[in-house]
């Protein structure tokens, strides 16, 4: 059989009929190349100006080519029909595209990973919440009024009463302690009792639940309070430093937070990385010992010479030598009695050299004063001994307490002489002071508090910039992912099945040649349906058995009869039961059901145009679909989808990140030059638009991402949450089937989704060519800034909530 090849192409003025005259019977695909003018084209709802289909059917095309043939227009000038490899050819291009993406992005994450081979995994950056403080500078807590002592200047921390609970454990009770100014003061006590609580809760990254605090001279986090901020150092526990960061990039980024100059931040990194014995400043934290990560966090706390530093275990890890030093570091600073030092260790003799001593336990402070005033109290010999003593009296007056049924709760908590636990044996600095004046900042000051800062945001744009130079492995693979899940749609969602076997009962005694039967089942499309010719009792077992989809029958007098139907005017219910072909289907299957449906209303289609030509309008059904008002009749389920698709996709890549506008950006145009340009998606709308509802979207993404994150503070748990939500989400937006499908009352939840009219507003401005004048495009924008601000205020308060 001979298929045309392109240079056998059939070029007008061959007439249409002509063309599928030569083609009919012959298999394979086709590409149709109709070259006219942009409007021609438009009106025949094709939209290139030189169209390419590739199809498989190309009797469907011929009433678009014999409407393009009649109007006789000079415009028109070719027609071609070539063979299967080059429709092949244009499909997988896409496919190796994809491939070839997939590819990159996963040679990227290779290389990325055996370079970080050796690399311990570390907490997610410089302490979130620390950081977020730092940014917001204490947005969490905005007493705008607080109660502070009458003298602030003697003391660097004060703290009164102060209680703080996680749930149903409480962790700090009644808590009172002070830090006199220029001191340092070594908070110790056994694992659990509460020390990194009670730093959070003065640098201002936890709220206390009861009780007041003064961290030098105010409140932590009130407005216009440096505290957090470049009055204080804060050293964490858990060591929250970027992998992908070099030390001179860590403190370089502390120092811009700070608001450090360059020629500063320098002078101070070449100090501390002498004086801390760090490794090369261009050394990647990934790739330093624990210890040394420590010293990098503890250099960050001193990098501002803050006027408070609090340092939680920062000699854990550190050799003999080095932690003599830090020591005698501290004791000069605080020399000068502008700095004060508050700092929890497990080596409780090192503590020695403090000014003042905190014992802390169960929440609480057992004793507080200097060190060799503690040893004496105890008659004790080293400071551990003392911490020995202090801890054995408090669990045997617990213990007298507990025996004693008459105490209520509260006195239980006291020693047997009639000493609140709470306050502390030995006390130093200034006695507990009552009188608290209100501290007071005009409006100016809030509104500086609340707003972030320019400052602040650069640094953290220019730490995201580095993390991704850092890390091009997954910056190339969020780039590409957008890209990678649309083309998987475009190419595996919404096509017709391919290879659909059918078992043809023909009982047409006509002769083959000439008998109507087998000239209409030539026009099925070969590639989707598979005709298996059978005897009827074989065809229905195999439908019942599963191996056909359906039976196609013809009667023996089908061409006698289809014949007197287009003949005669008057015919019987038998002649028009004889003349139409039969069709049993497996509808199991919605879609291939639908599919075979189609096929063969166009094969009849096109064998009626075929055999009737110019009268072919004698044959047609008494229900004409005219030319759509918009989209095509072409139109596929990909096209219905991608939309959707495109908004989903950047949703769930854009979940938790804040500050990647540079990411979403590139993800955008990747994204808009794969659907318009590689998969040919019409958009007859504003571009403007789609850009703008893209970037909303996204937004909307990592403010839910924000939500989620505040909310759970596990990875796993958080991905969990986020992917649970993600497809429940993607089924009732309408994305993927129609809204008006999704029964009551679930159809009420759908449009209440952030995605459901967005993506109807994008269809309208893309298909329709809808503008903002429009309820239905300018809804989808106003629903998605409606839930980008209610995602950002849940967050908020979440965080608020929980500190
Ligand atoms: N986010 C949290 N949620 C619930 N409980 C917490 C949380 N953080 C700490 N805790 C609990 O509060 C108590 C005090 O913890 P904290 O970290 O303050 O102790 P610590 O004295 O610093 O201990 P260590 O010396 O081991 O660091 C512990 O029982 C701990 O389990």
């Amino acid at each position: 059989m001979h298929v045309p090849t392109f240079a056998h192409s059939y070029v007008l003025p061959h007439s249409p009929i002509e063309v599928c005259q030569k083609c009919s019977g012959q298999t394979g695909n086709f590409t149709v190349i109709v070259s006219s003018t942009a409007t021609l084209l438009k009106k025949y709802a094709l939209y290139d100006h030189s169209w390419v289909k590739i199809t498989n059917d190309l009797p469907k095309y011929v009433p678009v080519i014999r409407k393009l043939w009649n109007s006789r227009s000079p415009s028109v000038t070719l027609l071609a029909v070539a063979p299967l490899w080059r429709s092949l050819l244009h499909r997988s291009s896409s496919l190796l595209l994809l491939l070839f993406l997939l590819l990159l992005a996963a040679a990227a994450m290779a290389a990325e990973a055996s370079g970080r081979k050796d690399a311990t995994i570390t907490g997610p950056a410089y302490s979130t919440e620390m950081l977020e403080q730092l940014v917001t500078e204490g947005n969490m807590k905005k007493d705008v009024e607080a109660s502070v002592p009458a003298a602030p200047d003697s003391f660097a921390i004060r703290c009164r009463d102060v209680c703080r609970s996680y749930g149903k454990l409480k962790v700090l009770t009644n808590l009172n302690l002070t830090v006199p100014q220029g001191h340092i003061y070594g908070l110790l006590g056994p694992s659990g009792c509460g020390k990194t609580t009670l730093l959070k809760c003065i640098v201002g990254t936890l709220k206390i639940s009861r009780g007041h605090i003064t961290v030098l001279g105010k409140p932590p986090a009130f407005p216009g309070h440096e505290v957090p901020g470049k009055m204080v150092g804060y050293m964490p526990q858990e060591l929250a430093l970027y992998n992908e960061f070099t030390i001179s990039d860590t403190l370089t980024f502390f120092g811009r937070i700070h608001g450090l100059t360059s020629k500063e931040t320098q002078a101070r990194m070449n100090f501390l990385i002498d004086f801390l014995h760090l490794p090369q400043k261009n050394s990647l934290v990934r790739n330093l010992s624990g210890g040394q990560r420590r010293r990098v966090s503890l250099g960050a706390a001193l990098l501002q010479n803050p006027e408070l530093l609090i340092l939680d275990e920062p000699t854990v890890g550190v050799d003999p030598v080095l932690r003599a030093k830090i020591w005698q570091h501290l004791v000069e600073i605080v020399k000068t009695g502008r700095v004060s030092v508050i700092i929890t260790t497990h080596y409780i003799e090192e503590a020695r050299q403090a000014n003042v001593v905190g014992l802390m336990r169960n929440g609480y402070l057992l004793a507080e004063g200097p060190p060799d005033a503690v040893m004496k109290q105890h008659s004790a010999t080293t400071l551990e001994h003392a911490f020995l003593q202090l801890c054995e009296s408090s669990d045997q007056n617990s213990t007298q307490e507990s025996n004693s049924e008459s105490e209520t709760l509260e006195k239980s908590q006291t020693f047997a002489n009639g000493r609140d636990e709470s306050q502390p044996i030995l006390a130093v600095g200034p006695p507990p002071v009552e009188d608290v004046p209100k501290c007071t900042a005009d409006w100016k000051t809030r509104g500086r508090h609340i707003l972030p800062k320019g400052r602040n945001i650069g640094a953290l744009v220019i730490k995201t910039m580095v993390r991704m130079k850092r890390m091009p492995g997954s910056l190339c693979f969020q780039f590409l992912l957008p890209v990678i899940q649309i083309s998987l749609i475009c190419l595996c969602i919404g096509g017709d099945p391919k290879g659909i076997q059918v078992a043809v009962v023909n009982n047409d005694t006509y002769p083959p040649s000439s008998s109507f039967s087998q000239s209409l089942l030539s026009f099925l499309d070969n590639s989707s349906v598979i005709q298996v010719p059978l005897p009827h009792n074989k065809a229905f077992e195999g439908v019942h058995k599963g191996e056909y989809w359906g039976v196609i029958g013809f009667g023996q007098n089908f061409t006698n009869y289809l014949t007197k139907r287009i003949l005669q005017r008057q015919v019987s219910k038998e002649v028009i039961d004889g003349g139409s072909v039969h069709v049993w289907l497996d509808l199991t299957n919605r879609q291939i059901g639908l599919m075979l449906q189609k096929q063969l209303h166009q094969a009849f289609q096109a064998f009626v145009d075929y055999k009737m030509g110019a009268l072919a309008y004698l044959a047609a059904l008494p229900i004409k679909f005219e030319e759509p008002i918009y989209g095509s009749l072409d139109m596929d389920f990909t096209t219905y989808v991608t939309p959707g698709a495109v908004l989903s996709s950047m949703e769930m890549m854009l979940a938790h990140l804040f500050s990647q506008l540079f990411v979403i950006s590139v993800q955008i145009i990747l994204m808009l030059l794969f659907i318009l340009l590689v998969f040919k998606m019409p958009n007859e709308g504003s571009l403007f638009l789609v850009i703008c509802l893209i970037v909303l979207q996204g937004i909307t993404g990592i403010s839910f991402g924000l939500v989620i994150s505040a909310g759970i503070d596990d990875e796993q748990s958080a991905n969990q949450a986020a992917l649970g939500i993600f497809y429940p989400n993607l089924i009732l937006s309408g994305i993927i089937w129609p809204v008006e499908c999704i029964p009551y009352p679930l159809c009420y939840l759908s449009l209440a989704l952030p995605q459901t009219y967005a993506s109807e507003s994008l269809r309208c401005i893309m298909y329709r060519g809808w503008g903002m004048s429009e309820m239905m495009v300018w809804r989808g924008f106003a629903v998605t800034l409606g839930w980008n601000t209610f995602f950002l205020i849940l967050a908020t308060v979440i965080l608020k909530l929980r500190s």
